[in-house]
């Protein structure tokens, strides 16, 4: 043929991706005996020039064959969608209009010139989830063929598909048991949080299991029901009533809050508790403050509000001044429209003074409690013995506040408030932070956690004891702090929470969740003998949750990386918990047979044994494909640190690991030292050594499984979110041919623009080695060690490509961070993306959000692996 020429193809082992694009377009049968795919793709596979825009191959802006016979009318409709693209601002991932004419990852360039849009829209849709239904089908499980070649570049759509299929697994938040009255009758009710791609929201559906106990087996489980609008659902003690407040938006699109008694058959009443004006919102579970109690007699209810806050109005009002002076309060309200109230920080931004209030049942009226200090803020409210007063923990805000979220060391005391004689008292000692007080169901003893108000955001914390009528005689910790422990000792109390019933029947033993190396366990406590005993049914997989305390009836939610999770109820025999009985309530759970993992143990080199607390071991987690070692290819690996520092990879279901790993990547989850559940000095040795020991510690983890053979050195990414983004940017900074690529998330990049603009100033003084306290200032030696300990001090080395998520709402690691970051890398000419979420704060975890952060990490990782 005249003028034609003939182009060879790219070759799948060096760009799958292209390859796949390329045997698409050349539109030759692709099943049957002539079948053509990329597998048939050899050195000798050609296409001609006419497949090209132009008809004479390829070129910079069309690199890639379009099918031969498309139309000239199809060809400039394709032109023209190729132009409006580039210059709009793209698409989401999900958009239902496919991305046709996307030419970094231009898979579905072809089929776009083939098809309407119409038509496009829904083949592709067909397409993904077709594909991922039939092989769950025909397989119980998504395996798909295209994950089976890990070290290629992906496809778009097995991305999509597999973000949509470990999404949708649902994870559960809460369960609550209650028996009936024949106590061998007991009903579980259990509440779920999903992904809805599609909606672009998580919704939260409930489901309740009824069991006879002493058979052992479940009677009737119920459909999942949506339940999008409750903040609190809580059955009183005898469970004839449940007390739900709702919120729900009014007609002006403003949420309202509303409280409402239920019993056994009916709605008894619903109280508009705004419109009683006696304080601002209620507060949720959020972890912090919010607490939502029955009185033991069933006639009121405990809450935690935000304060209800003085009308401000401007100078300028046209009500007279002498109108408006009624009371001193509102006098103070004028010229007060702009007063700044200092909330606490990162993801509690509604809460700044908080209030406790007690609803009667009855009235429907609300008392606030007004005894509670000026500078107290009060959350974690429980019913004192006998209802007569309340017990709570109350966060000191002067001489102003630093953010609650992550932070378990903020000064606190645990206080009791006798209602009848309006007098308050403390419990806890000085100088501590102190978390959950928890009464035995005789009411004699009361518990609670503590540990230093001072150090590290998180670390190991005491579970401390009094009795209550002789409180004053003193506390005595049950467990105390433990520094280090062997293998297979209890490392000492990790915990983000203590569930609301945490006392078994006997009012000695209690049941706690703890972290205990890179696990979570639950643990049974002997609070005489002082002993920990890992409760570890056969029923259960890798990682576990205890959720609800009734007798000695326990919920426990499990999961492990590779199965999705569910719950088991047991009966527990504390003298001899061997013989607890287990049952298994979810008949179905997705076991992923995708990819495989475990856990890996990292002994430190000797050069990098602390010199004060000596040789600290540390664990990670390694998720292979599945068949990665088959025919000797190793798949691409993805370093992945976790945030805090003082945080953990705990071995639970985890959805972007798993997305990773379906993907083709080994993923190696590192719990550097410095994580939760390895002993208190692993938490203190990385003080003062951020930037250096946890680095270092992350590099050598990702050698090790190189050297093993289980990953391919030369194809090494490295991804984090906040201080896991600070070791991804300080990774290729030291490291700078290491990395083929990188994505960090909201990272802390430079210490010392951080400090005095993050919401816990206390974190950059305190990983870097410095005492903090409300005034210390930074001077220019610590200023110093704050740029020693910042990615930025070796920006001028790095040379991998950097994907950046931000959130311009992170009052943690504000948005300037990225920023800042971006600017250098611009300026040196490295290669950088910025994605900028205009709604999203530290997490990034809003559905749409999420999705297109983890898809673009994806997508980014496989243009750097696949273009050198
Ligand atoms: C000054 S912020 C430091 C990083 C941040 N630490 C605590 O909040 C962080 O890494 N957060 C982790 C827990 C995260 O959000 O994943």
């Amino acid at each position: 043929m005249q003028g034609v020429e003939f182009i060879y193809f790219p070759q799948p082992n060096v760009d799958y991706s292209k390859c796949e694009k390329w045997v698409t377009a050349c539109g030759r049968p692709t099943t049957g005996k002539h079948a053509f795919v990329v597998k048939n793709v050899n050195r000798n596979t050609y296409i001609c020039t006419k497949h090209f825009v132009g008809g004479k191959g390829p070129t910079a802006e069309y690199p890639d064959p379009i099918p031969a016979v498309v139309s000239n009318a199809e060809l400039e409709a394709f032109k023209r969608r190729k132009r409006r693209k580039s210059s709009s601002s793209g698409d989401s991932t999900f958009d239902s209009s496919v991305p046709t004419t996307d030419n970094r990852y231009g898979y579905i360039v072809a089929k776009a010139a083939l098809y309407s849009e119409a038509d496009l829209d829904k083949s592709i849709h067909n397409m993904v989830g077709h594909a991922l239904t039939k092989a769950v089908e025909e397989t119980g499980h998504p395996y798909l063929e295209d994950s089976n070649t890990p070290h290629r570049s992906v496809s778009y759509e097995t991305i999509v598909e597999a973000y949509r299929y470990f999404t949708q697994l649902p994870e559960v938040t809460s369960a609550s048991i209650r028996a009936e009255e024949n106590e061998n009758i007991i009903s579980v009710q259990s509440m779920w949080s999903q992904r809805d791609i599609d909606r672009k929201e998580k919704t939260s559906f409930g489901r309740t299991y009824v069991l006879d106990a002493a058979k052992n087996v479940v009677v009737s489980c119920s459909s999942p029901q949506e339940i999008n609008n409750q903040v609190w659902n809580v059955a009183s003690p005898s469970g004839k009533y449940r007390a739900i407040l709702r919120k729900q938006k009014d007609k002006k699109g403003d949420d309202k809050q509303y409280l409402e008694i239920w019993n056994a058959v009916q709605k008894v009443k619903t109280i508009n508790v705004e419109g009683l004006e006696k304080h601002g919102k209620i507060i949720s579970d959020d972890g912090h403050f919010g607490s939502f109690q029955w009185s033991r007699a069933e006639g009121h209810v405990l809450y935690v509000a935000e304060k209800k806050r003085p009308k401000a109005s401007s100078f300028f009002d046209s009500k007279p001044f002498s109108e408006s002076t009624e009371s001193k309060e509102k006098e103070t309200a004028r010229g007060d429209e702009f007063l700044y109230y200092q909330n606490w920080g990162e993801q509690i931004t509604e809460q700044s003074s908080t209030v406790l209030c007690v609803m009667d049942v009855e009235t429907g009226t609300v008392s606030v409690l007004e005894s509670v200090p000026e500078n107290v803020s009060p959350g974690q409210a429980v019913w004192a013995p006998d209802d007569a007063g309340v017990v709570f923990i109350g966060w000191i805000h002067e001489p102003y506040r630093l953010g609650l979220k992550h932070c378990v060391q903020r000064r606190s005391f645990v206080y009791h408030l006798d209602i009848q004689k309006n007098k308050i008292e403390k419990i806890s000692e000085d100088g501590r932070a102190v978390r959950f007080p928890r009464f035995s169901p005789d009411d004699r003893w009361l518990v609670y956690l503590d540990t230093l108000d001072s150090g590290p955001h998180n670390m190991c914390s005491r579970l401390m004891m009094c009795e209550w009528e002789r409180r004053h005689d003193g506390l005595k910790p049950i467990l105390d702090i433990v520094n280090s422990a062997k293998e297979e000792e209890f490392p000492g109390l990790f915990t983000w929470s203590v569930p609301v019933h945490t006392w078994l029947s006997d009012s000695i033993h209690l049941v706690l969740n703890t972290f205990w190396g890179s696990r979570s366990e639950v643990v049974v406590v002997n609070t005489q003998t002082k002993s920990v005993v890992r409760v570890r049914p056969d029923l259960a997989s890798w990682s576990s949750t205890v959720l609800d305390i009734h007798g000695n009836h326990v919920v426990i939610g499990c999961s492990s990386p590779n199965q999705a999770p569910y719950l088991i109820f047991g009966t527990l025999v504390p003298s001899d918990l061997g013989s607890s009985q287990w049952l298994r309530l979810d008949n179905k759970s997705e076991v992923i047979t995708s990819f495989e993992w475990q856990i890996i143990q990292h002994s430190p080199s000797s050069d990098r044994v602390h010199p004060k607390y000596g040789n600290l071991d540390y664990e990670s987690i390694l998720y292979l494909p599945k068949g990665s070692s088959v025919n000797g290819s190793k798949p691409p690996l993805i370093l992945f640190p976790h945030g805090g520092p003082h945080s953990v990879c705990d071995g639970s279901f985890a959805f972007q690991p798993a997305v990773y790993c379906h993907c083709g990547f080994a993923v190696l989850l590192v719990n550097f030292r410095g994580s939760l559940g390895f002993g208190q000095d692993s938490i203190l040795s990385i003080l003062g050594r951020i930037g250096d020991q946890d680095v270092k510690d992350c590099k050598s983890a990702a050698d090790e499984v190189i050297e093993k053979g289980l990953a391919d050195g030369t194809k090494v990414v490295v991804c984090g979110g906040s201080h896991g983004g600070f070791l991804a940017t300080h990774l290729i900074g030291q490291y700078p041919d290491y990395f083929k690529a990188a994505c960090a998330r909201n990272p802390v990049t430079n210490l010392t623009s951080m400090v005095g603009t993050t919401d816990i100033i206390s974190w950059v003084f305190t990983e870097v080695g410095e005492t903090f306290s409300y005034d210390t200032q930074v001077d220019a030696t610590i200023l110093s060690k704050m740029w020693d300990a910042s990615p930025v001090r070796c920006i001028k080395q790095v040379k991998t490509p950097v994907l950046l998520q931000v959130g311009l709402k992170d009052l943690r690691v504000p948005p300037s961070q990225s920023l800042e970051y971006w600017k250098m890398l611009k300026a040196n000419g490295v290669p950088v993306r910025c994605l900028t979420y205009p709604d999203s704060n530290h997490p990034l975890s809003e559905v749409e959000v999420e999705a297109d952060g983890l898809i673009n990490s994806i997508l980014w990782f496989c243009q750097h692996l696949t273009s050198q």
